[in-house]
């Protein structure tokens, strides 16, 4: 079996979508000659014979029959070339196919990244970061990229080694309690609108992401599906999930759509139960809606209820979806919830599921009087030979 530094390695490092031009980028000791034997620049240079550093214009041709295609090959190193080609999937995966049948390994950008990456953590951040969908989330990840949840392994292991388990035990505590900010920096955070009918859901989904994506109605039970929109609320990426209003109901088309909304509640960070303000009967609410974990109450539709007196107890908002006043304000205390703590820049914050799973086991390790094994285990999470923390799980 070849070593890492034996073998040759190639990998389209563009998306695999339409796009003007693609790169498929070849590394190893056969880079240079492989890449030789398709391509003839128009000079007639050989990649062999060209300076590190030169980009040369030509043809890439498997054969005589071949018609080929006219790219540009950059010599970057001796034994690293990067071919640009024309964009979309056929034209780069041709060059890779050509590339595979004279023995060179193929993979996917991520492996690329990761044969790069001084560590696996490292790999995976960098892998992580396309899946940021607001600036915040990939400024956290390119922390992460730039080995500041490394650092802080590296520091762990350190007082492990020298014995200072509660130290460790602190650090580790540390990181597990931004574990579940982390998973957030690739998956947005899940806020559901629910209540009974006619209280404005859609209409308030509508509002706070600024665009009509949910049919409104004055009719009962006119959402059925639950809708979901995706936006950004103070920088922190959120899906919001529009349900059907819950009540008892014979339809079964409506009971279809209340089992969903059920459903969606589970799956919540955060469920804002709406309230009509012209009919507040929040005894009457469905048992589905009471004592939820994390829930914020929104008192909708006081535009028309001028008269309203509302509890001042903060965990009841008011709000019109139609002037959108309150709105702000309950933007605000959805971010609260859902972001109580944000963590300053360059902080180490484990950011996938195995990352937590793998510190919450070196923790119990720890207390369980085993500290060679919890050093151990967090070696794993650096080492590029082991499995990698994708791959633990
Ligand atoms: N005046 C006023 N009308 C509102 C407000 N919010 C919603 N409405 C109206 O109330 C009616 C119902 O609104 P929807 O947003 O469809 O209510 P919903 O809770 O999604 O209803 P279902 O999907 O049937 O459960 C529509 O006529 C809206 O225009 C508000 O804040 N003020
Ligand atoms: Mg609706």
């Amino acid at each position: 079996m070849s070593t890492d530094s034996e073998k040759t390695f190639a990998a389209v490092l563009t998306p695999p979508a339409r796009g003007a031009i693609a790169t498929v980028a070849v590394r190893g000791p056969a880079a240079v000659e492989w890449s030789d034997r398709f391509f003839t620049s128009l000079s007639k240079t050989p990649l062999c014979q060209a300076k590190a550093g030169r980009i040369l214009v030509g043809n890439w041709q498997a054969s005589d029959e071949d018609l080929g295609e006219e790219l540009v090959v950059a010599k970057l190193a001796s034994d690293y070339i990067e071919i640009h080609c024309h964009g979309g999937v056929q034209a780069s995966r041709r060059i890779t196919r050509h590339l595979e049948s004279v023995g060179c390994e193929i993979g996917t950008w991520q492996d690329w990244t990761r044969q790069k990456a001084p560590d696996a953590i490292v790999a995976e951040a960098q892998a992580a970061l396309p899946e940021a969908a607001t600036k915040q989330a990939a400024l956290h990840l390119l922390d992460q990229a730039q080995g500041a949840l490394s650092r802080e392994v590296v520091a762990i292991i350190a007082a492990i080694e020298a014995a200072n388990f509660e130290i460790a035990d602190q650090q580790i505590a540390q990181l597990l309690q931004l574990g579940p900010f982390g998973l957030h920096l690739t998956r947005p955070w899940s806020v559901v609108l629910a209540g009974p009918p006619n209280v404005g859901k859609s209409s308030l989904l509508n509002k706070m992401i600024g665009y009509d994506r949910a049919i409104v109605l004055d009719m009962p039970g006119t959402t059925r599906d639950v809708l979901h929109a995706t936006t950004a609320l103070d920088g922190w990426p959120v899906q919001f999930s529009d349900t059907a209003g819950i009540r008892q109901s014979d339809d079964v088309l409506e009971q279809a759509g209340i089992l969903k909304a059920k459903g969606a509640l589970q799956q919540a960070d955060l469920v804002l139960v709406l309230h009509d303000a012209t009919n507040l009967r929040p005894h009457e609410l469905d048992d589905s809606l009471k004592e939820l974990p994390a829930a914020v109450h929104v008192v909708n539709k006081i535009d028309l209820a001028t008269d309203l007196a509302l509890p001042t107890s903060g965990e009841m908002l008011a709000t019109s979806a139609v002037t959108g006043q309150g709105v702000p304000e309950l933007i605000s205390a959805i971010v609260d919830h859902l972001v109580p703590v944000r963590p300053g820049e360059g902080q180490a914050i484990p950011f996938t599921l195995t990352l937590i799973e793998v510190l919450k086991q070196a923790q119990q390790f720890l207390q369980n009087q085993q500290p060679d094994a919890a050093r151990q285990r967090l070696s794993d999470l650096l080492s590029k030979t082991s499995p990698s923390p994708a791959d633990i799980a």
